[in-house]
């Protein structure tokens, strides 16, 4: 028997036999996500052809000898997964190829996530917090929602994180500032091509002073053009050069998305795709992604921003995407 000072937290990764996977199972047994002094016991979900994969990933899980994990059960059965589990990565989906939008893996993706939605319902701890990763994450998340009754629709979330990280870090480069230095770019909408990275309202310390992003860079253009369109085709742009998606960086903002979510954002704001409630004259009852914080793992859309013709114009075309994929999944789910 193994004792620890605060009880483990059941925590699910599914597709945990695939790349994310990989990397994010070593952020969260090692502490990365949860804090230095919370153990965890993962739960690691895959389908039945990779479970001999998964077994080497639990293996070399026993040999890094992490102290904070407290246990693993690898499986192919999502009520077992999904057991009592107080956070859920959703992970497993089919990735994109070179060549195709995120939306393309819709028809493909999405009954899994009526399938977890179901399990979910049935056997996870009502206040868990579900972050969905799997592409097209936001309309899957939504999905994930609507077959979960029985949970608070405010616990399902789809990851922009990591569109916020890239916006973060190309205007850092662009200052000349390190990357923690830079706060507050917002995503808004889906995540996918149409996405809308704002800077209008960030901030960058400068020589200890803080100052706007739109200043410090001082080139319209440039953010309303170079800015926009390198963050919306990143995950292309990345598939173009690895032959396969985002894996690592995917992991860290999955485990950044969670960790503020359990342990709050601080002064920072951070972008999650949660259900709209229609702010920002975004469309209500689809997974849209807001500038939020968060406390006592609680999250709340920032209010009272100004939104410019500009911003409005790219706002409305996110959202109509998201309101076609959603009629599209419905659709899906309905056979
Ligand atoms: N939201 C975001 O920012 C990002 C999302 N993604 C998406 O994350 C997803 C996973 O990407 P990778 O890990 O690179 O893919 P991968 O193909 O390496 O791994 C996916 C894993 O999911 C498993 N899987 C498939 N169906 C499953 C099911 N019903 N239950 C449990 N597991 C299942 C597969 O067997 C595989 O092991 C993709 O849809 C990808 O597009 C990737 C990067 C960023
Ligand atoms: O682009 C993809 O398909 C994978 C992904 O979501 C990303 O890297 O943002």
């Amino acid at each position: 028997m193994v004792y620890f000072q605060a009880a483990p937290i059941k925590v699910v990764i599914t597709g945990a036999a695939g790349q994310i996977a990989y990397s994010l199972v070593y952020q969260i047994a090692s502490g990365a996500c949860f804090g230095p002094d919370q153990p965890v016991f993962l739960h690691l979900l895959d389908i039945t052809p990779m479970m001999g994969v998964l077994e080497g990933v639990v293996m070399e899980l026993a040999d890094c000898a992490l102290p904070l994990l407290a246990g693993v059960l690898p499986t192919a059965n999502p009520e077992e997964a999904f057991k009592d589990v107080a956070a859920a990565f959703l992970v497993g989906a089919m990735p994109r190829k070179e060549g195709m939008e995120r939306k393309d893996l819709l028809a493909a993706n999405v009954r899994i996530f009526k399938e977890q939605g179901q399990a979910l319902d049935k056997v996870a701890r009502k206040d868990v917090k579900v972050l969905v990763v799997g592409n097209p994450a936001n309309t899957n998340a939504l999905i994930c929602s609507k077959y979960a009754p029985s949970i608070p629709k405010e616990n399902f979330t789809a990851m922009t994180r990591l569109d916020q990280n890239r916006a973060q870090s190309q205007l850092a480069a662009k200052i000349g500032v390190p990357v923690k230095d830079v706060k507050n770019v917002i995503i808004w909408g889906n995540h996918s091509s149409t996405q809308f990275p704002d800077p209008s309202n960030a901030v960058v310390t400068i020589g200890g002073a803080q100052k706007p992003v739109l200043a410090a860079v001082n080139d319209e253009e440039y953010l309303k053009g170079a800015f926009v369109s390198t963050v919306q085709k990143r995950g292309a742009a990345v598939i173009a050069a690895r032959k396969m998606s985002s894996a690592l960086s995917a992991a860290k903002a999955a485990s950044d998305h969670m960790r503020d979510w359990f342990l709050g954002s601080g002064d920072r704001w951070v972008s999650m795709g949660v259900v709209s409630d229609g702010s920002y004259g975004a469309p209500a009852d689809v997974v849209f992604s807001f500038p939020v914080t968060t406390s006592n793992g609680k999250w709340k859309i920032v209010e009272g921003l100004t939104v410019s013709d500009f911003a409005r114009q790219m706002l409305d075309a996110t959202g109509k995407e998201l309101a076609e994929e959603k009629e599209e999944a419905l659709a899906v789910c309905k056979d």
